[in-house]
């Protein structure tokens, strides 16, 4: 399908100024995407990667201020991109901090949920062929956090589980049918980005935060995957994924669809709750 095809699409990635956000443009501008606009709160990280892909890709790539947790700047920020390049083909809502420490808890929410519902919803309004759009991609990143126990940082596992049911519900049939408009979620396992350095205060308790840290820096069982694992598993899923799929990426392993089983899985609860 032509929709699912990277070249001479538009895309608008959120946190797109440095770690994976950052790689994401780069490997769509590899496969040809026409223009990528990056939303992030770090303006010098952002201009300077913007200025890094536009020297080797051409000018393809723009930068535009956006603090993803506030619902003006986003609002500020979409209606900036959409006057700029028209027509968004692809939004990729990959802006996300994972830190539960009290003093940070209710930003990260804010940025990993808040924020992606309001990308989304501004995204369904623009792209929706029922509407008068041109249907598009919308991809939300979780984590396999959403998917595996990871208690020690509730909060962002939490965030996570709910971006993963929040796209899923939203996307259910026939809402590709009417609005041209394929949902995806990304799941990566851990990857080696900033995200997960500095652990010791990440979590809501030190001392669980301390041995959280010694964990993943002695690999006891962890296995923190590489970057380029992560970023050719998200084109893979460009290229391949129906609507309403759920993607994991992790311990370098190929990407694979899980839908199927999460799928399976809540329906079995939803028997079992309904047979109470
Ligand atoms: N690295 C990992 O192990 C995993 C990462 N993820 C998810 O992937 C996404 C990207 O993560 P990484 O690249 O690893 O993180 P990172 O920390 O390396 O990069 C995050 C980017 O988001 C930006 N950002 C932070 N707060 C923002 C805000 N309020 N508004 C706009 N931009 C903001 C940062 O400036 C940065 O450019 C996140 O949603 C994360 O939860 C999911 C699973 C595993
Ligand atoms: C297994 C969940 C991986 C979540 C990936 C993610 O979004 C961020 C990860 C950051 C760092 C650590 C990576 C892997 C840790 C794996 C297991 C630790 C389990 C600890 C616990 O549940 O208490």
């Amino acid at each position: 399908m032509a929709q699912w095809e990277i070249k001479n699409k538009t895309f608008l990635i959120t946190g797109g100024a440095s770690g994976l956000g950052a790689e994401y443009a780069k490997a769509f501008l590899s496969e040809g995407a026409k223009n990528i606009v990056i939303l992030d709160i770090n303006e010098e990280l952002g201009n300077a990667t913007t200025e890094k892909l536009n020297n080797q890709y051409g000018q393809k790539v723009s930068f535009i201020k956006c603090d993803c947790s506030k619902e003006d700047d986003i609002t500020k920020a979409f209606k900036a991109v959409v006057a700029q390049v028209k027509q968004i083909d692809v939004i990729v809502n990959n802006a996300g901090i994972m830190n539960d420490n009290p003093k940070i808890w209710r930003l990260a929410s804010d940025v990993n949920w808040q924020g992606v519902v309001s990308f989304t919803m501004k995204g369904l309004e623009h792209m929706r062929k029922d509407e008068g759009g041109a249907g598009g991609t919308i991809i939300n990143i979780a984590s396999t956090a959403a998917l595996t126990a990871f208690e020690c940082l509730p909060v962002y596992k939490g965030s996570k589980t709910a971006v993963l049911n929040f796209s899923q519900c939203i996307a259910i049939p026939p809402f590709f049918e009417n609005t041209g408009i394929r949902v995806l979620t990304f799941c990566p396992g851990g990857t080696d980005t900033p995200l997960v350095q500095n652990l010791d205060v990440k979590t809501y308790d030190p001392k669980m935060g301390a041995e959280f840290a010694k964990m993943v820096e002695n690999q006891d069982g962890v296995n923190i995957q590489k970057v380029e694992s992560c970023v050719t598993a998200m084109v893979e899923m460009f290229k391949k994924a129906g609507p309403r799929t759920i993607w994991v990426s992790t311990n370098d392993k190929p990407v694979q669809d899980m839908t199927e089983l999460i799928d399976g899985h809540f329906k079995a609860i939803e028997n079992a709750v309904e047979a109470i």
